[in-house]
């Protein structure tokens, strides 16, 4: 088979249309065209009017959706870039949101999933959305890692965010105990039942979908200076050193916990695969501040393969016009999805 019969398809959820999320997914889709088949799944008219104002050499064709289950997905071939048609209730004013497109946004996940299970797509890069505007039209959301892990009947998955800090220094990978959730409720989300699922998960697609043979895993602490022997908070003795421990009997190299603060140095990370953070905001402002603009997310434990961007909306890009947006992260994003896809077919 040639090479761009080989080429990966990827699903591009273009995300919340009021954003940056349209005009990136068209700029990588289009710039990495010879090296993947990326299907933009969004508005077919809107796609097209802002493609055109992006350049107006770029070729898009679009198929409802309803076509493709009645055919399956046609192949263009790298001179143009297949969009499958999810529209969008209302008219799409740049930077604002309008909850009235909120469903939409959800529609074009359902899309895609759908997708990867009749074998349209290899996997999904989602472009960020707006978690509140999905909210506001009605559907508790938190965001597409936990959306994903329902929609897939996952009872667990994992977050995690990686990235190249420049030349020289070691590739950073930091995943996540915790997903979206309020500060208060983290302590009590942190059981050493949660650590052991994260541990297993982040372990065994380390090997299966990085092919790291024996990945090193350093773990955080919870508390301030890693609960300072109890006098600054318990969980580390009562919950995440029993959960390492119990790892280890399982052949797991995680080890841990260290102070979260002085744990991001070149000494402990440069003989490490992962970082396991926490929470949120423990682990990924140091990877975005290392690394903004080419870090990836990807879902971990997941039975499809979804990467996405480090960043969000950016809607105060979207309200100034097109050309302001970086689209480092999402063709990040694509080369990750893409790389991970053929790992997969060379070790099914
Ligand atoms: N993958 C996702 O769907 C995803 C990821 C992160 C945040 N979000 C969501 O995005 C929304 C906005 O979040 P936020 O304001 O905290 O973060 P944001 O990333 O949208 O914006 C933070 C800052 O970074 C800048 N920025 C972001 N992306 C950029 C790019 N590609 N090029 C240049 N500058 C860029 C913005 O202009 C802004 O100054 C929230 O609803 C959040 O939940 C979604
Ligand atoms: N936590 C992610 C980040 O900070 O980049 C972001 O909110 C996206 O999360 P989902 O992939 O779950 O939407």
């Amino acid at each position: 088979m040639n090479a761009v019969a080989r080429r990966p398809t990827l699903a591009i959820t273009t995300g919340e249309p009021a954003g940056i999320g349209p005009e990136i997914s068209i700029r990588a889709a289009w710039a990495l065209r010879a090296q993947a088949n990326c299907v933009l799944v969004g508005d077919a008219a809107f796609l097209a009017m802002t493609a055109g104002a992006i350049d107006p050499a770029i070729r898009l064709s679009a198929v409802s959706l309803q076509a493709l289950r009645y055919s399956g997905l046609p192949h263009f071939g790298p001179e143009r870039i297949t969009v499958v048609d999810v529209p969008l209730a209302e008219h799409v004013v740049p930077g604002t949101l309008n909850a009235a497109n909120g469903r939409a946004v959800l529609d074009i996940l359902d899309a895609a999933i759908e997708g990867v299970a009749a074998g349209w797509f290899d996997a999904i890069v989602t472009a960020p959305l707006q978690k509140s505007t999905i909210n506001d039209a009605g559907v508790p959301f938190s965001g597409h890692t936990e959306y994903l892990a329902e929609k897939t009947h996952t009872p667990k998955v994992v977050m995690m965010l990686a990235g190249s800090p420049g030349e020289h220094q070691p590739y950073l990978r930091v995943a996540l105990a915790t997903t979206h959730l309020p500060l208060k409720d983290v302590p009590g989300a942190i059981t050493q039942d949660t650590l052991a699922q994260v541990l297993d998960i982040i372990d065994h697609d380390l090997k299966t979908k990085f092919g790291i043979a024996a990945p090193s895993i350093l773990v955080t602490g919870l508390n301030p200076h890693a609960g300072e022997n109890g006098y600054l908070g318990r969980e580390e003795i009562d919950v995440i050193e029993p959960a390492l421990k119990a790892a280890q009997a399982r052949g797991i190299d995680a080890r841990g916990p260290f102070p979260a603060d002085t744990l991001f140095q070149q000494k402990y990370l440069k003989d490490a695969d992962c970082v396991l953070a926490m929470y949120h905001d423990q682990g990924l402002p140091v990877l975005k501040h290392a690394t903004f603009g080419r870090g990836v997310n990807i879902t971990l434990g997941l039975p499809l393969i979804r990467t996405s961007v480090d960043h969000g909306t950016a809607l105060d890009l979207a309200a100034r016009g097109l050309g302001l947006a970086d689209c480092g992260s999402m063709e990040e994003a694509v080369r990750v999805a893409m790389h991970m896809v053929q790992a997969r077919r060379a070790h099914p």
